[in-house]
């Protein structure tokens, strides 16, 4: 890997502290850094070398996932790379400075000027950073440049766009490098090769109608300190139109065989483009709007959204989303895609679910039976992970079907990569692969932007459900006008979860 320095703004922040050092030292620990590395810390505050080596001990000490065992040698071999800078963003000698900081380091350390830039701070610095980045000459020398760059990017079609068009007059497309951390997961890296990635799969895939396919994010959370930017965000921004619209795009990237050799990132974008618009009108049909009220949530009583700290008490933020999409693609014309995500759920799952229909043949649900499912394959993106292959077809109680088969390579979960890791890792080694394109971006907000208009307009009527439950009850009939209905929640978990023998578990082999 080439000698690097890593460029870190808001490195006094929570998400430097809890993900960022972290992934940091597990690079680090699976020999993943470059050899020649240096890191230079950014933050207003004022701080020594020693004191900020000292906070980032204490953040790996806490958050990685690998313990930091007594191996002082190790970790003081990792801190050596660490410097600090005072540094405010609209302080144009600041930024001379820092230019003058890392030249020194990389003469001293003798790097080929290659300079990673990874913003985790607010939004509204993102702009004017690469704007000094690039007038100071910090982004001129003669090796390459790179900028990380953290959500939210934009909180609209014309805001993503304005901030695109200015940060691309600094950085060019293939050095922008937009983190979703979604994308990190090591099962949602998977995803795009799930139907080859076993011959069951592939049988389905390519044997079998799709019935529908959902994709569930549930929280267990309410809005914990985060009210001055959810109000404003809510979960139409803060996960639909990057994680979920994400997920689907990685989902549906497959296509026919013969054009497997385009790049995922192509087929991502086909996947986007092959949307279904909604205008705002529409959007009452396909979309509910949710938010919390009081509840309880596994066992403990909890205040409803509005009688949040910080959260006004008129606020008609949604903290709940659930949508039904279509693509017009030759393989996925007439299945719907489910995608719901909120907070104050009844628990933590991010589950895909992709229903098959039934074969001619398969056993008719019988009354006990009723409502329950055909071949399900769930997959299992977090905290748990996995892939369950549940089928009725193969239930020894009710036909001479065949032996069921079980494959079970799951890793030891201590060596599952954070996502983080997955993607600075990446970044370090230059490759976008999973990363949020601008292509990407564009035709999700594209995507979303009527249903943003549809919103403030009050055109979605705000449903209430209660915290600790699966979500509003429209969101139920959403479905059912399909004849569908929600296979990722506790209501129906037992339904799905059929005898040891008669499920076919993959699990992730890292
Ligand atoms: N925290 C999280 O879990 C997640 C965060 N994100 C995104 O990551 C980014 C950072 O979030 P987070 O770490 O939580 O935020 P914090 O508020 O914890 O940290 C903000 C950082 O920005 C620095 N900063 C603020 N103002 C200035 C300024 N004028 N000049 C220079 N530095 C400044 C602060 O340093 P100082 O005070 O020393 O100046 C601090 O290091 C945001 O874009 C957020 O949306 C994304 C996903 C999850
Ligand atoms: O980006 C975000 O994601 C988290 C959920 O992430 P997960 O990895 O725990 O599923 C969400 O809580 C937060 O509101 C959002 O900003």
């Amino acid at each position: 890997m080439e000698p690097t320095t890593f460029v870190l703004f808001g490195a006094t922040g929570d998400l430097a502290k809890r993900k960022i050092y972290p992934a940091l030292y597990n690079l680090f620990l699976d020999g993943k850094l470059p050899p020649s590395f240096a890191l230079i810390g950014l933050g207003r505050r004022e701080l020594s070398d020693e004191t900020f080596r000292g906070n980032v001990e204490r953040s790996i000490r806490t958050f990685s996932r690998r313990k930091v065992q007594d191996d002082a040698a190790a970790v003081e071999r990792f801190l050596d790379a660490f410097r600090y800078c005072v540094l405010d963003v609209g302080r144009k000698d600041d930024y001379r400075k820092l230019l003058d900081m890392i030249e020194s380091r990389e003469q001293e350390l003798r790097l080929t000027p290659n300079r990673l830039f990874y913003l985790s701070v607010g939004p509204e610095f993102f702009e004017p950073i690469a704007a000094n980045i690039q007038e100071s000459g910090l982004g001129s020398a003669d090796g390459w440049k790179r900028l990380v760059i953290e959500k939210p990017f934009g909180r609209d079609l014309p805001s993503a766009r304005d901030l695109n068009r200015k940060l691309n007059q600094a950085f060019a497309e293939h050095e922008i490098f937009r983190i979703d951390h979604y994308l990190g997961k090591p099962m949602v890296q998977k995803l795009e090769a799930l139907p080859r990635s076993h011959p069951a799969f592939q049988a389905l895939w390519t044997g079998r109608r799709i019935a529908s396919v959902q994709i569930t994010a549930a929280e267990t959370v309410g809005v914990e300190e985060r009210a001055g930017y959810y109000d404003h965000s809510g979960a139409i921004r803060d996960m639909f139109q990057n994680h979920m619209l994400q997920l689907l795009m990685m989902l549906a990237a497959h296509l026919p065989a013969g054009q497997a050799d385009e790049k995922a990132g192509v087929r991502k974008k086909k996947a986007v483009q092959a949307l279904r618009p909604l205008t705002k009108e529409e959007a009452k049909a396909h979309v509910v709007r949710g938010q919390y009220a009081a509840g309880t949530v596994q066992g403990t009583p909890v205040v409803g959204y509005t009688a949040e700290p910080g959260i006004d008490a008129e606020s008609a933020n949604d903290t709940f989303i659930a949508a039904r999409l279509l693509l017009d693609d030759p393989f996925w014309r007439g299945v719907p895609f489910y995608i719901r995500t909120g907070k104050r759920m009844s628990g933590k799952s991010t589950r895909i679910v992709v229903e098959f229909e039934r074969l001619p043949g398969q056993p008719l649900p019988t009354a006990e039976d009723e409502g329950a499912a055909h071949d399900l394959l769930v997959v299992d993106i977090g905290p748990e992970e996995g892939i369950t292959l549940r089928s009725k077809a193969n239930d020894p109680r009710r036909s001479a079907a065949s032996e069921p088969i079980r494959i079970d390579l799951q890793a030891n979960p201590d060596d599952v990569p954070e996502a983080y890791e997955n993607l600075i890792g990446d970044a370090l080694r230059g490759d976008a692969t999973f990363f949020a394109h601008w292509d990407e971006v564009e035709w999700s907000w594209a995507w979303v932007q009527p249903i943003l208009e549809a919103f403030a307009d009050n055109l979605v009527p705000l449903r209430l459900y209660a915290a600790g439950s699966e979500g509003p009850a429209e969101s139920d009939a959403l479905l059912a006008e399909n004849g569908h209905r929600w296979w990722s929640d506790s209501r129906n978990e037992q339904e799905i979860e059929m005898k040891e023998g008669n499920q076919y578990a993959y699990h992730a082999n890292h």
